[in-house]
């Protein structure tokens, strides 16, 4: 296993296999990296599966025994279910996605080894959903999380991104996975870091007191330290990256981009080293490079200044 200065040991990897989506939330970060608007239909710049399943081959010699595969959105892949088979069978495998593409796919997921899904449902509201995601797939995503269910890929995970236009669902969803069985919720804090505006954003720890309150038993999770409650027999994780050196400090993943660039830390693009000609050796020559230099953000990255504003580390100012 590959440990980085900071003794953050690298045991997953979180490919996004594009940046094609057919929603166009207003919050998207797309992991990192600009405009998921464009065409719709397969690109040239997107890996193909071979150099997707060689880099899992790679990693896996490096003691990396988790994926998550995302995007943009990860269904518009046609080749994902060849991608699934073919990852090797140490690795645990899940898929986080906006849910569309689930009913009539799930069943095929599930075969091709997919363990399960996270699915991003913001509001159990039409309209709702329609503002925040400017779509009017309210429908076919609730049918996709039920696909999901169905096809055993459980626990489902929804993900809802805490920001002013949810702020108020959040009670509703909170009751929503407490009464059905197979479903978590996770609250993901908003990060304006890559969006900017940060007026949209409210403070987390609202949430945590909120939670801390009604749960009968709170967690800690490895990854991140993120915390969970049990709400009703119900499990509520916050995912609260924001200004959180603690989260940063527990962070165990390497990215990849859909161009096949690693990329040590979601909020950074100054970090990305291409796979030359994703040869095995190329691989991994740069997967040990990226792992080397992989920084905590917060904390390290980003640093506090006299006014407790958290500014660049002149460390990392650009030569
Ligand atoms: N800043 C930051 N945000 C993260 C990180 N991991 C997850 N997030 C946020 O949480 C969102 C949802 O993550 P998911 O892809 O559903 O998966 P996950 O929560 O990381 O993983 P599982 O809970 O194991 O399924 C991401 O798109 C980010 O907005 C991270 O390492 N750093
Ligand atoms: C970029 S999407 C990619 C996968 C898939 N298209 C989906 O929406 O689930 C991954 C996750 O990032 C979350 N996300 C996107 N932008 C965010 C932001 N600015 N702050 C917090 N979470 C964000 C989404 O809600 C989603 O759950
Ligand atoms: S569905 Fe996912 S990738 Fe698409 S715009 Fe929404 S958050 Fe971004
Ligand atoms: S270092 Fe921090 S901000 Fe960067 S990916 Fe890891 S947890 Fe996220």
């Amino acid at each position: 296993m590959l440990t980085d200065d900071f003794g953050r040991d690298v045991t997953g990897v979180r490919i996004s296999l594009t940046d094609r989506c057919n929603f166009d939330c207003v919050y998207c970060h797309n992991e990192g990296l600009g405009d998921t608007r464009g065409p719709m239909d397969p690109q040239d710049d997107e890996m193909s599966a071979d150099d997707v399943v060689r880099f899992l081959e790679v990693v896996e010699e490096f003691g990396v025994r988790k994926v998550k595969f995302t995007g943009g959105e990860p269904m518009l892949r046609g080749d994902l279910e060849e991608i699934l088979e073919r990852t090797p069978d140490s690795m645990e495998m899940s898929l986080t996605t906006n849910g569309t593409f689930l009913p009539g796919r799930a069943e095929d997921l599930k075969a091709a080894g997919l363990e399960r899904v996270n699915v991003s449902q913001d509001a159990l509201e039409p309209q709702a959903f329609a503002e925040i995601t400017k779509s009017g797939a309210y429908d076919r995503v609730m049918e996709g999380v039920q696909a999901a269910l169905d096809a055993g890929l459980d626990p489902v995970k929804l993900n809802m991104v805490v920001f002013e236009h949810t702020a108020g669902y959040v009670e509703g969803m909170v009751d929503h996975v407490a009464e059905n069985d197979g479903l978590q919720l996770q609250l993901i804090e908003y990060m304006p870091e890559l969006t900017g505006k940060p007026e949209w954003s409210i403070d987390i720890q609202r949430v945590h007191d909120w939670l801390a309150d009604i749960s009968d038993r709170v967690e800690h999770r490895e990854m991140h330290d993120r915390k969970r409650y049990w709400v009703g027999g119900g499990m509520v994780e916050i995912v609260d990256p924001v200004g959180n050196e603690n989260f940063c400090a527990n962070c165990h993943r390497v990215r990849v981009t859909h161009e096949g660039y690693l990329k040590g830390c979601l909020n950074r693009n100054d970090d990305l080293r291409p796979m030359g000609d994703m040869s095995k050796d190329e691989i991994r020559e740069t997967f040990r490079e990226v792992v080397e230099n992989r920084v905590p953000y917060y904390g390290e990255y980003l640093v506090r200044d006299d006014q407790d504003e958290w500014v660049l580390n002149e460390k990392y100012l650009p030569a």
